[in-house]
């Protein structure tokens, strides 16, 4: 019999969990491919025993096409959500790849993680040559007449690029733009592609093409790199809700420590085996 895992989602965005505390998880890229056939997610996520003290587990996380990576933002609230049921307690830090991240319940099914600081700089993000991360030398379309232009960079532990718009993201734009820029030579680990449309100081819309997952219905580490990116032009605040396809996240750039607080709901659909 396979061993089992949680099927859980953040606003839609589709999780496979196994929880690795006492048997190791280690899957090759084509056993993370396999488990996608079988049950299909967005992202792969494996609970292991802590590796620090002050951290209740180890977390990581893999892109369904197989490559493991940094960061997971709506995987962190699911993450956060089951390690607080298991230790019947209200808040809870744990590690990743990327750094600590903590989380607290904020109601049924609800929860604020702290998914840390932005990281700015063109060669953390990481981008292949020095430029300004507020608005970098990207655009798409014809040279004198690009349809999207100078878009953001940031990094929340895994690499976004955010092009702002001026009107709802369709789906042809997003697609057809989104996998051409995940690959392009800019970008060396690849890239998160966000289209992000600033309605008003506290409320964007918001659409991801994740880098190894395609178009998903919300991306949390897109959302906070979305408003991190608004921010800074100033075409936002630092707080706003953030309208994905799949519902809504509050982000939150802290001012007093540059921290990054999201807030949204998780689900635990069903268990199964692998
Ligand atoms: N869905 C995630 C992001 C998962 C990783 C991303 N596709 C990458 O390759 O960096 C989220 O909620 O942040």
């Amino acid at each position: 019999m396979g061993r089992p895992f949680l099927k859980m989602n953040g606003l839609g965005n589709q999780f496979v969990v196994v929880q690795a505390q006492d048997e190791p998880f280690d899957p090759s890229p084509d056993e993370v491919r396999a488990i996608n056939d079988h049950t299909p997610y967005d992202q792969l996520i494996s609970i292991e025993p802590s590796r620090s003290p002050g951290a209740a587990a180890f977390v990581r996380f893999w892109n369904n096409t197989g490559e493991e990576v940094g960061a997971c933002g709506n995987g962190t609230r699911a993450v956060a959500w089951l390690l607080m049921e298991a230790g019947r307690n209200d808040a809870v830090t744990f590690a990743t790849e990327g750094g600590l991240l903590s989380g607290e319940r904020a109601g049924d099914h609800v929860v604020r993680v702290d998914m840390g600081e932005p990281r700015l700089r063109w060669d953390q993000v990481p981008l292949a040559e020095e430029m300004d991360t507020r608005g970098i030398e990207l655009q798409i379309g014809p040279i004198d007449a690009p349809i999207l232009h100078t878009p953001g960079a940031v990094s929340m532990g895994n690499p976004h690029v955010v092009f702002f718009m001026d009107r709802e993201p369709d789906d042809a734009l997003v697609r057809g733009a989104g996998s051409l820029i995940e690959h392009h030579p800019l970008f060396p680990e690849g890239v998160n592609v966000g289209f992000a449309w600033p309605k008003a100081q506290d409320r964007i819309r918001l659409r991801v093409w994740e880098r190894g997952a395609g178009l998903t219905k919300a991306c949390g580490t897109g959302a906070c790199a979305a408003l991190v990116a608004c921010a800074r032009r100033g075409l936002t605040g630092r707080r706003a809700t953030m309208e994905l396809d799949g519902g809504e996240l509050t982000i939150e750039w802290r001012e007093s420590d540059g921290h990054v607080i999201m807030t949204g709901p998780i689900e635990l659909e069903f268990t199964g085996r692998l």
